[in-house]
């Protein structure tokens, strides 16, 4: 009998990690090059987990990373089902099998519009990572070429802290420093491109790299592009004059969850549960996210 399988325990799997939303398992019995991504349908805000889980979330995040890998042309860490001790049904549509690697400590931040972290350091400094910006921009502005502006990994729960471009040399070294920001605006304004084709402004994205310890290559780790590591926006709604800036900016998959929170919740303690509707709308955004971008339908 499968016993419903809690957040952290896995048959043949060994849990070693969780973040906000995902979770991390290693082989019970090797091999040691491998690494299951669990994505849960948890969903934050606000710095906060928020219940209920939104049903299919997982799913629908693991298929769109998977899309986009299929579209990146360089290696990645996905590994092939043969090399790695079945996955359990139980998650199998919501996990990702990869190869283990030698992460590097940068979130590789590209932005294309300013807003979140990059907009309040801006305001504060005028620059971004050491980027000088042209004075007078507002929050969300569309800069005219994307910006690499890394991130040293925080402890989990805390959030990561913007660096300089010399302070990733520092950190990883000449020659990867700048194969992760080659990399990463490359990724960017190719995904970038293709999401406006489709009505879609992806505004900022974070990836993760690392080195595979068995051929020493770079390689592109973790969830990619998905609007859990991004910022995306409809074009149609951050167009409309007519509206304010909070809604133009309103992020595509949790805008409805973070507008109810702002009239249901006064920030301090725990967030209440969410209602069901605002769950359904929600699950509609994500199954709607994902159509606009692949051109598929979910499910
Ligand atoms: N992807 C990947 C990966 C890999 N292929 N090899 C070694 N380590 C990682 C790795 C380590 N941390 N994370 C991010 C992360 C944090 C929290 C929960 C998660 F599920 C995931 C990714």
């Amino acid at each position: 009998m499968n016993l419903p399988t809690s957040a952290t325990s896995l048959a043949g799997w060994q849990h070693i990690y969780s973040g906000k939303v995902r979770d991390l398992f290693v082989p019970e019995n090797g091999p040691d090059n491998i690494l299951l991504v669990v994505a849960s349908n948890r969903v934050s805000a606000f710095d906060h987990v928020l219940d209920p889980a939104i049903p299919g979330k997982g799913a629908l995040l693991t298929a769109l990373s998977n899309w986009w890998f299929s579209r990146i042309d360089m290696p990645n860490h996905l590994a092939d089902p043969e090399s790695a001790p079945p996955v359990p049904m139980e998650v199998s549509d919501r996990a990702m099998l990869s190869r283990r690697l030698e992460m590097y400590p940068v979130e590789c931040v590209v932005r294309g519009a300013l807003t979140g972290s990059g907009f309040l350091e801006y305001r504060e400094t005028g620059s971004v990572c050491g980027i000088e910006l042209p004075a007078g921009l507002e929050d969300g502005d569309l800069l005219e070429t994307p910006i690499y502006t890394p991130a040293h990994k925080a402890p989990l729960g805390e959030h990561d802290e913007n660096i300089s471009y010399e302070q990733s040399v520092e950190l990883v070294g000449p020659e990867v420093a700048e194969a992760l920001r080659e990399a990463s605006l490359k990724i960017f304004t190719a995904a970038r491109d293709l999401a406006a084709e489709r009505g879609v402004i992806l505004a900022d994205t974070k990836f993760e790299f690392g080195r595979d310890p068995e051929t020493g290559e770079l390689v592109l780790a973790d969830e990619v592009l998905t609007s859990d590591s991004s910022r995306y926006w409809d074009a149609s709604v951050y167009f409309d004059a007519s509206l304010s800036r909070a809604d133009r900016l309103a992020s595509f998959d949790k805008q409805i969850v973070r507008n109810w929170l702002r009239s249901n919740w006064d920030q301090q303690g725990v967030p209440p549960q969410l209602p069901a509707e605002i769950v359904s709308q929600t699950q509609d955004r994500y199954r709607e996210l994902f159509t606009r971008l692949t051109g598929k339908n979910w499910g």
